[in-house]
């Protein structure tokens, strides 16, 4: 191409360009004007992040000095180039809560330099937090929030869909807005505590509104703040589940019997309806549904009754009974598809017992009075992370937060929970209650009668087995 033709050309790429960056702009503009307020302040916060990237990371120690001189050792006029400083490139993407930070690693300036920078960017984007964690090879993720999460409440609306991941339960988002769900398959138990008001019923309603629009799920409830079905947080989830007790300690405890029993007949007919040994090695379905049983306030079904006359002995008997079959469920429940979420708001050793508590691998813990509260909660170990004690959790601003143990990696994470309104649990109640169906039936239909008697006759199956 001649200078001539270049010349000719130009007005038409500058054109081009312009074109694009219009486009650019307006859409960016667009968005702004779009977005909610914290957003906005967010997307502002970006701007003044990237541009002020290039003085700041040098002062945080987030440079480096490039001191092989390029291909030119020697320029023309005898001069010696002088070294380059090279900083970290980074794109920068606004939320609700602030910035995520993607920045490529260069020599020398790693995760560890990173982190130790963390509080000097924090303050330098005015934001409350900052933490840093490995993205892909060679790349960090740097988040920073200006707006604490956990005291920003937040809601969940149940959209009614079957979920595509029916055991995944989306939780909410830990203290730097990013989502914390937890996997429940080949999940046996689930212990939820708290102060009362604080949040427990709300998570559980999550799981359930998200679940109950899938054809593989049933549901138990025990609720041990009620007499009746028509009372309480369950009141109108109930439509939705197969079973229903109240307060009622020889009701709640033939409740679990019959679920100890459809264990065992399950156990015995896995293999054979189901080609494997472990269900959730095919999932669950239809025929044979991942089946939840709810034990809300728990204390109820499980203290530890004291006194001789007849009617408290027949009261700690049942209570014993109840919580060594809730112990069978949580045991041996898993591989045949048997969930059991246990929550309370008293935080003594009897609440949850502690060799119930000890094989439930997912623990969550709302607001708790006192330390020793928390360890009864969460275990002994949340005394080694005094930020995420549930103690820390009384404010009124943390009604919704909850701590719970990092899946994978040591340590708790504080989570902030949605609210699942009322009205919108018995909306999705209503929707979905053709849905219920009885598993032993569904059993029945699938082995015929006798496979659930030869799980009863099972000799070393005893529920004692602790
Ligand atoms: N995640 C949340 N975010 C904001 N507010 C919430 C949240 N969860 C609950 N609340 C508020 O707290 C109130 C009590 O919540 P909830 O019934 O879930 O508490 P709880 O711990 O189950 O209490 P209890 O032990 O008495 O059953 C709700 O009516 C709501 O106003």
């Amino acid at each position: 191409m001649t200078a001539y033709e270049i010349v000719g050309v130009a007005p038409a790429a500058v054109g081009a360009v312009l074109a694009v960056i219009t486009v650019w702009a307006l859409w960016s503009l667009v968005r702004y004007v779009r977005a909610d307020r914290m957003t906005r302040a967010s997307i502002r916060q970006a701007v003044r992040v990237r541009f002020g990237w290039r003085r700041l990371a040098p002062m945080a120690g987030l440079s480096v000095h490039d001191r092989t001189p390029p291909a030119v050792v020697v320029a023309p006029d005898g001069k010696v180039p002088k070294s380059r400083v090279i900083i970290p490139k980074i794109k920068v993407t606004p939320d609700r809560y602030g910035v995520l930070v993607r920045a490529v690693c260069v020599p020398k300036v790693s995760l560890a330099e990173f982190q130790r920078a963390a509080p000097y960017l924090a303050d330098a984007w005015r934001c409350t937090r900052v933490s840093v964690l490995p993205d892909t090879p060679g790349q960090l993720l740097v988040r920073g929030v200006r707006v604490d999460p956990l005291i920003a409440p937040t809601e969940h609306v149940p959209t009614g869909e079957a979920p595509e991941e029916l055991t995944r339960w989306h939780l909410g988002v830990d203290e730097y807005a990013q989502p914390v769900s937890v996997d429940l398959s080949n999940v046996p138990g689930v212990t939820v505590a708290g102060l009362p008001g604080f949040g427990k019923t709300s998570l559980v309603n999550r799981f359930l509104c998200d679940t109950a629009p899938s054809p593989a799920i049933q549901y138990a409830f025990a609720d041990g703040k009620v007499t009746s079905s028509h009372e309480g947080d369950y009141a109108d989830l109930a439509q939705r589940a197969f079973a229903f007790v109240g307060d009622d300690l020889a009701e709640a405890n033939a409740l679990f019997k019959r679920l100890v029993e459809l264990r065992r007949a399950r156990s015995t007919s896995v293999g054979s309806a189901l080609g494997v040994k472990n269900m959730w090695h095919v999932g669950p379905s239809a025929a044979w549904p991942l089946v939840v049983l709810v034990v809300d306030e728990a204390h109820t079904y499980f203290r530890d009754y004291k006194g001789s006359d007849a009617q408290t002995k027949k009261l700690a008997a049942l209570s014993s009974e109840n919580a060594r079959l809730v112990e069978d469920l949580v045991k041996k429940g898993r591989s045949v598809g048997m969930l059991v979420i246990i929550a309370t708001q008293k935080a003594t050793g009897d609440a949850i017992p502690t060799f119930i508590r000890d094989v439930c691998p997912v623990g969550l813990s709302f607001a708790q009075k006192t330390a020793e509260a928390a360890v009864v909660a969460l275990g002994e170990d949340i005394r080694n992370w005094p930020d995420a004690n549930p103690t820390t959790l009384q404010d009124p601003a943390y009604v919704g937060v909850a701590s719970m143990a990092r899946q994978g990696r040591p340590g708790f994470t504080r989570i902030r929970t949605p609210y699942v309104a009322d009205e919108d649990a018995a909306r999705i109640a209503a929707d979905t209650a053709h849905l219920v169906r009885d598993p032993d039936e569904l059993l029945a239909e699938l082995t015929g009668p006798h496979a659930r008697h030869g799980g009863l006759l099972s000799k070393d199956d005893d529920t004692g087995a602790a």
